[in-house]
């Protein structure tokens, strides 16, 4: 076979060319193909090498490095390049919202994080999931709205930290590990938190999320309270959700409140991207030996009996804990672990599930229902 010549290759033809082989590739993140996401933004030869600039409308980066290797040889072969240099960039869309209520200020996107019961792990899931969707290109943003408890600024090492506010109405979220974060945590640091009643609860939820001057973000991730009470459903009711998550371990007693928790989105018009199976096996720190102490296959069951995606599993390990407590989530201590490598699929199946269960709506006009 001749190889052909890069010369040659008019920009329409070339451009032609490359469409071929991305519209061929396949992941488990895509749905359809990129060529019908008009993800090639532009191709050009220079010098010999192949320039391909890529843009996604949700956070992708492991795929784009999957892909890379995977389509780089029959691109240079088609092409006759030498090299290829490539770009990936993101304009992550904006997707309806429940019952098309206004947005947040800033906010594209707003993902909720719940459990039907406590202690699952529900909090540190979203905290490792907000750092996994930065890491996989978004701007993120997360909102510790699990009141009774707000465990999030010490995760993030951001403990003593006190928002400011400058104009006297709003408050400037605290930056920890690249994402604009506010919780309760930050104001009451006794218990008092703990005697709020229910509307007292939601209100001042509603008031933290509406008041925090935001920057641009692509993901708000919101650190729903555990459970499927008053709270949660005043808080699913009103909140600009455009698609929630639901965090469940293995264990039965866990399963059945999971189950509540999906039944309570489905009633208030919440889509359910998908069940998160935290602390799906133990892995022993020292030998490394698996063991299902919590059960194994449930999430799995429950994920096909209400026909949504089983979106992660995520091992019991205590280096996980153990980064949490000292403020240094493993997703940013540990780039380049196991885990975080969890985290990112994670990340990149919750981004393509939002994406593609829902309907983009052009981000100016997003913004002017604000
Ligand atoms: N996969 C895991 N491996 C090891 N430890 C974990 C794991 N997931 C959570 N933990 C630990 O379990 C404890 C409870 O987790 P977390 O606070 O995230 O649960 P939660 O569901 O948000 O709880 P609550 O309902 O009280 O808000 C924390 O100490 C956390 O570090």
């Amino acid at each position: 076979m001749t190889t052909p010549s890069p010369e040659k290759s008019t920009p329409d033809a070339l451009r032609a060319q490359v469409a071929q082989v991305l519209a061929a590739y396949r992941h488990p993140t895509l749905k359809r193909d990129l060529t019908v996401l008009k993800a090639l933004n532009h191709c050009a030869l220079l010098d010999g090498a192949l320039h391909i600039e890529l843009t996604m409308p949700f956070a992708w980066q492991s795929a784009f490095e999957e892909m890379k290797e995977s389509l780089s040889a029959e691109l240079l072969r088609v092409t006759g390049a030498g090299a290829i240099d490539w770009k990936l960039s993101h304009n992550i869309a904006t997707l309806r919202r429940v019952k098309d209520q206004p947005g947040v200020n800033g906010v594209r996107n707003l993902i909720a994080v719940s459990s039907g019961k406590g202690g699952v792990g529900k909090s540190s899931t979203a905290v490792n999931l907000a750092l996994a969707l930065a890491a996989e290109g978004g701007r993120v943003g997360l909102l510790d709205a699990d009141i009774y408890g707000p465990s999030i600024p010490a995760m993030l090492g951001a403990a003593h930290e006190r928002p400011t506010s400058p104009d006297g109405q709003h408050m400037a979220p605290i930056m920890a590990h690249g994402l604009a974060t506010n919780s309760i945590g930050y104001m009451v640091t006794d218990d008092n938190a703990m005697v709020w009643r229910g509307p007292m609860a939601s209100k001042a939820l509603l008031q933290l999320l509406q008041d925090t001057l935001w920057p641009e973000l692509d993901y708000l991730v919101l650190d729903m309270p555990p459970g499927t009470g008053d709270i949660q459903l005043t808080l699913a009711q009103n909140i600009p959700v455009t698609g929630a998550l639901v965090v469940t371990t293995p264990q039965d007693i866990a399963l059945t409140d999971a189950r509540k928790g999906i039944i309570m989105f489905e009633k208030v018009g919440v889509p359910v991207l998908g069940i998160v199976e935290n602390m799906s096996m133990h892995i022993c720190s020292h030998c490394g030996h698996l063991e299902a102490i919590f059960g194994s296959g449930g999430a799995e069951k429950l994920a096909e009996q209400f026909n949504c995606a089983l979106l992660g599993q995520l091992p019991l390990h205590i280096s996980l804990r153990e980064d949490l407590d000292r403020g240094e989530p493993t997703v940013v201590s540990r780039p380049d672990s196991e885990f975080t490598d969890l985290y990112r699929q994670l990340a990149g199946q919750v981004a393509a599930q939002l994406y593609w269960q829902g309907e983009v709506i052009p981000t100016e006009i997003a913004f002017k229902a604000v």
